[in-house]
């Protein structure tokens, strides 16, 4: 038997990092996706492909306490720690061992880039394995079981990531609970700076902050959490497209100071947003960790203009789309 499944990236719309502080954040599923195939093999190992990894051809494997290098590239366990976590956590799920397990990965989701790659490799790896295995998951335990991989591997997560990329759409995230925001398209450009940040060490960084200082930082913290609030109350609200994305895009540029407030901004991060807004975004600011990655902005009638900005300071643009769908099950072959 072999199953295929997919999961999206995502776009944290406000609130990143105060979300780890139990504060409310809002995130959207994008149409990039991660795609995971799952099927049995006779060597009693589980092997993992990982395709878009900076180690090209990579090849490990691992069944119990073992690991098996096919190629030896230094970084190589850690980097696959969240699908590895992923098979183990599903395996412990159905109680079952022994049978070896290949685990087969390509990806249209840059890592480390604040499109959450790490959440949607561990959604479409626990919804393909568990499917392999029998389990029937409802796509909310999924986003559950991929909240407790980043958990596992990252030290501190809050399980946005993980829960709007297994359920899709736009959603309002706090302390593990969730509700769908009315859809919406949203005409967003993504400017990537072409450097990535990890999520475990911005996070790592930001607590570090918060214990020295934290008179300081609970206020922004506080701020972050406020901003939130308005921009759901301004989703739900009866105003007119036009004013709700004019008040969106302010409440970004908040955002987007606090989290420069935090040191998670870079240079080239606040460049985009800069020529972004500049273009005529109503709104721009990072999504995600930050440390390098993405912003987005927010640009009605503008996409084409911000993103020739995007891409004259230096940037990548990519127009991409809100997507409805998460966790999917493409293919089961007997
Ligand atoms: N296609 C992939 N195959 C295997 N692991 C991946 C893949 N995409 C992401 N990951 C894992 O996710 C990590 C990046 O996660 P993170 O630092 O949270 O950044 P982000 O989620 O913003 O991309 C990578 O170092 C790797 O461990
Ligand atoms: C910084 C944070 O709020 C979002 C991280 O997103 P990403 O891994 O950079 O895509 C962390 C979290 O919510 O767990
Ligand atoms: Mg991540």
């Amino acid at each position: 038997m072999r199953v295929l499944a997919s999961a999206p990236a995502k776009i944290i719309l406000f609130g990143e990092h105060s979300v780890v502080y139990g504060k409310p954040a809002i995130a959207a599923a994008i149409n990039l996706r991660t795609y995971v195939r799952a099927e049995f093999n006779d060597s009693g190992r589980i092997k993992i492909e990982a395709h878009d990894i900076k180690t090209p051809g990579l090849i490990v494997s691992f069944s119990e306490n073992e690991i098996y290098f096919e190629s030896d590239y230094g970084k190589a366990a850690e980097v696959l720690s969240y699908v590895r976590q992923a098979i183990e956590l599903v395996r412990e799920e159905a109680d079952v061992n022994g049978r070896g397990i290949t685990v087969s990965i390509t990806s249209q989701i840059p890592v480390g880039a604040g499109l959450g790659s790490s959440a949607a490799v561990a959604v479409a790896t626990i919804g393909a394995v568990s499917k392999l295995l029998g389990l029937e998951l409802t796509n909310e335990e999924i986003g559950k079981l991929g909240h407790r991989v980043e958990l596992l591997v990252q030290g501190a997560s809050s399980g946005i990531d993980p829960t709007v990329s297994a359920i899709g759409g736009i959603i309002h995230y706090e302390k593990g609970k969730f509700e769908h925001l009315p859809f919406m398209e949203l005409p967003i450009v993504v400017g990537y700076t072409g450097s990535s940040g990890s999520t475990k060490e911005l996070v790592a960084m930001v607590r570090r902050t918060y214990e020295e200082m934290p008179e300081i930082v609970e206020p922004i913290l506080a701020s972050m959490g406020k901003v939130v609030e308005k921009a759901r109350e301004t989703l739900l609200s009866e105003l007119e497209e036009g004013q709700k994305l004019a008040r969106l895009g302010r409440l970004m540029n908040i955002n987007h100071g606090l989290l420069d407030a935090l040191g998670v901004s870079t240079k080239k991060l606040s460049e985009l947003v800069y020529a972004a807004r500049t273009a005529g975004a109503l709104g721009a600011k990072i999504t995600g960790a930050g440390g390098g990655g993405c912003m987005y902005a927010l640009a009605p009638e503008r996409q084409s203009e911000v993103a020739t900005a995007i891409t004259i300071a230096g940037g990548t643009p990519m127009i991409t789309e809100i997507s409805r769908e998460g966790l999917r099950i493409e293919e089961v072959l007997p």
